[in-house]
C-alpha cells in the first residue's frame, strides 16, 4: 500500500507526478488487491487506484503507468459506497449526540471530520435544505458525493449522517429517501397557523368553537381533564392556551402523521425522522411541545428529534437574542419533554449560539442534535477576507447591493447601516467583518446570490475565483473550522 504513496512522492508515476500538489495519506485504503489513494492535482482531487480486483475494474478512470486515475464522480462514489460501507451515510437513532454540519460549498466536510473525530458526537455531514440547494444550484447527489469523498479522504470510519433538511413537499421527501438520506427533517411551518397568535381571546374562543365538537372534546379530555405528568417539565394548560394551540398545531400534527405513515413507517431501513416547528413566527411553549409530542405518540408516530421554536431569537450566524433566564426555564421543560418521549431535542440555527450552549449541553445531558450550516460558509468567507481582499471586497459590495433580495429567504434583523463601509477598512482589517453580527448576517444570507452571480458574458462573477482560492487555502479553511466548530463543541460540553 505504501508503495503507491512512495511512487507518487518520488515521481515514479512521472506522467502524474508533475501536477500532484497534495497526497491525502489518511485516504490510503486497501480493498482486496486494490489500493486507493486520494491526491489533489492542479486539476482537482483525484483517486489513484492501483492493483487489481473488482474495485479497480469498476471505478471509472484513465490508466497511467499502471495506475488508474479516477475522478471524484457520482458514479465512482456509488462504487466506493458499495465496497466501503462506512462511506455511505447511516442513521444514528436517539442515543448518541449528533451535529448537523451543513456544507453549502461541498468542501467543508474534511475540516468537520477533523473537528469531531474521537469526540462523543457524530457528524451529519450531508445536510442541506431544499432552500440551500435552490440557492446554490446543487443537488442532493452532489451533497452525498461531497460527504462520502470527504469520509474516504479522511479515513473516517465512525459513521456520518445525511439529512434531507427542511423538507415540505412529498416530491422532495421521495427524492431524498430514494438517494439514501438517513435523516429526514420535516418542515411543518406551512401547516402551522401563525395567524392565531394575533387574535384576541374572544376571537380564539370563537374560532375554536367552530371546530367539530368531537375534536374539541378529544383535546379537552387529554389536556385539560388530564394533567400532563412529565418529570422535570413545568406544564399547565389553561382552556385558552389549549384552544390557541389546537388552532395553531392541529393541522401540522395531521401532516406529521400522514408523512410518517406514507414515507417513514413503510421504509425497510432506519431513518432518523425529525420534526421541525422552529421556522415559524410562533414560539413553541413547553405546553405546545408536549401537545405535539403526546399526539404523535398517541398516533404511533415515532420521531428521533424535535426542533421547537425557542423563546427569543435563534437568528442565522449570530448569538442568541433574548432573555436567557426565560430561555433556561423553558429549555428545562423542552429537554424534559424530549426525554419523556424518548427523542432528542434539535437545535436549529444552532450556529454561534455561544451564550446558551452550556445550558443546552446541561439540560439535554449531552444528548442533542444541533444544526449548523451558515457558519461553515462564513468560515470560508473569513479565509477569503484574509487571503484575497479584492475578491472579498467585491463579494461584500455585491451582498450589500442584493441584501434586501436575500431577506426573502431568511429572517434576520440585520442593521445594514451599522456595517463599517468598505472604504474605511484596510485589507488587513477585512476579516474583522466576520466578528461583527450585521456583517456576518449580510454575508450569511446572500451566499446563494454570490455563488450563482454571473457576469454579462455568462461567466461566474465570484465562484471560480472563490473556489480556486479555497482549494489553495484548503488547510487554512480546515483549521478555521476546527477552531470555530471546536468552540461550539467545547461550550456544548463535548
Ligand atoms: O439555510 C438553511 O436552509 C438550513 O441550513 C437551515 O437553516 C438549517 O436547518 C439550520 O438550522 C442550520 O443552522
Amino acid at each position: 500500500m505504501i508503495e503507491l504513496i512512495e511512487a507518487v512522492r518520488t515521481g515514479n508515476i512521472r506522467e502524474l507526478n508533475s501536477n500532484v500538489v497534495k497526497v491525502y495519506e489518511t485516504s490510503l485504503t486497501q480493498v482486496g488487491d486494490t489500493t486507493l489513494l486520494m491526491v489533489r492535482t492542479t486539476e482537482g482531487k483525484r483517486l489513484l487506484v492501483s492493483g487489481t480486483g473488482e474495485l479497480f475494474d469498476q471505478l471509472q478512470g484513465e490508466i497511467v503507468a499502471g495506475v488508474k486515475i479516477a475522478r471524484l464522480s457520482h458514479a465512482n462514489r456509488l462504487v466506493i459506497n458499495h465496497f466501503l460501507p462506512y462511506t455511505a451515510p447511516q442513521a444514528f437513532g436517539t442515543q448518541v449526540a449528533t451535529m448537523g454540519l451543513g456544507d453549502r460549498l461541498g468542501i467543508a466536510s474534511p475540516g468537520h471530520i477533523q473537528t469531531l473525530r474521537g469526540k462523543d458526537i457524530r457528524p451529519v455531514l450531508a445536510q442541506q435544505s431544499i432552500r440551500e440547494l435552490a440557492l446554490t444550484g446543487r443537488t442532493y447527489e452532489d451533497v452525498l458525493d461531497a460527504a462520502a469523498y470527504a469520509v474516504l479522504q479522511e479515513g473516517y470510519k465512525d459513521g456520518y449522517g445525511a439529512d434531507g433538511d427542511h423538507l415540505k413537499k412529498e416530491a422532495d421527501i421521495e427524492y431524498a429517501l430514494r438517494l439514501g438520506f438517513t435523516m429526514l427533517t420535516l418542515d411543518c411551518s406551512e401547516n402551522i397557523d401563525n395567524t392565531i397568535e394575533s387574535l384576541s381571546t374572544a376571537e380564539i374562543a370563537a374560532k375554536y368553537a367552530e371546530l367539530p365538537a368531537s375534536l374539541r372534546s378529544y383535546y379537552e379530555e387529554r389536556y385539560l381533564q388530564t394533567a400532563p405528568n412529565v418529570p422535570g417539565a413545568t406544564l399547565a394548560y389553561t382552556a385558552e392556551a389549549l384552544q390557541k394551540d389546537v388552532l395553531i398545531y392541529d393541522a401540522a400534527i395531521n401532516f406529521m402523521e400522514a408523512i410518517f405513515r406514507r414515507y417513514i413507517a413503510t421504509l425497510d431501513r432506519a431513518v432518523d425522522f425529525e420534526i421541525s416547528i422552529d421556522e415559524t413566527a410562533t414560539p413553541t411553549s413547553p405546553e405546545a411541545h408536549y401537545l405535539v409530542a403526546n399526539e404523535l405518540r398517541e398516533r404511533g408516530v415515532t420521531i428521533f428529534s424535535m426542533a421547537p421554536r425557542f423563546c427569543g431569537e435563534f437568528q442565522k450566524g449570530i448569538d442568541y437574542i433574548g432573555d436567557i433566564a426565560q430561555f433556561e426555564r423553558e429549555l428545562a421543560s423542552h429537554a424534559a419533554i424530549a426525554v419523556h418521549f424518548e427523542y432528542k431535542l434539535s437545535i436549529h440555527s444552532g450556529s454561534d449560539k455561544f451564550s446558551v450552549f452550556p445550558l443546552i449541553g446541561q439540560y439535554t445531558n449531552g444528548l442533542f442534535h444541533i444544526k449548523t450550516a451558515g457558519t461553515n460558509w462564513l468560515e470560508a468567507v473569513r479565509v477569503i477576507a484574509k487571503v484575497n481582499p479584492s475578491l472579498y471586497r467585491r463579494m461584500h459590495q455585491f451582498a450589500l447591493d442584493h441584501f434586501v433580495e436575500a431577506t426573502a429567504y431568511y429572517h434576520v434583523t440585520t442593521d445594514i447601516n451599522a456595517i463599517v463601509p468598505l472604504a474605511e477598512v484596510t485589507d488587513s482589517q477585512l476579516p474583522d467583518y466576520m466578528e461583527e453580527n450585521n456583517a456576518r448576517q449580510l454575508l450569511h444570507i446572500t451566499y446563494g446570490l454570490l455563488l450563482q452571480a454571473k457576469n454579462a458574458d455568462g461567466s461566474a462573477m465570484f465562484a471560480d475565483d472563490f473556489f480556486q482560492t479555497m482549494a489553495d487555502q484548503e488547510d487554512a479553511f480546515a483549521e478555521g473550522l476546527r477552531h470555530h466548530i471546536g468552540r461550539h463543541l467545547t461550550l456544548l460540553g463535548k
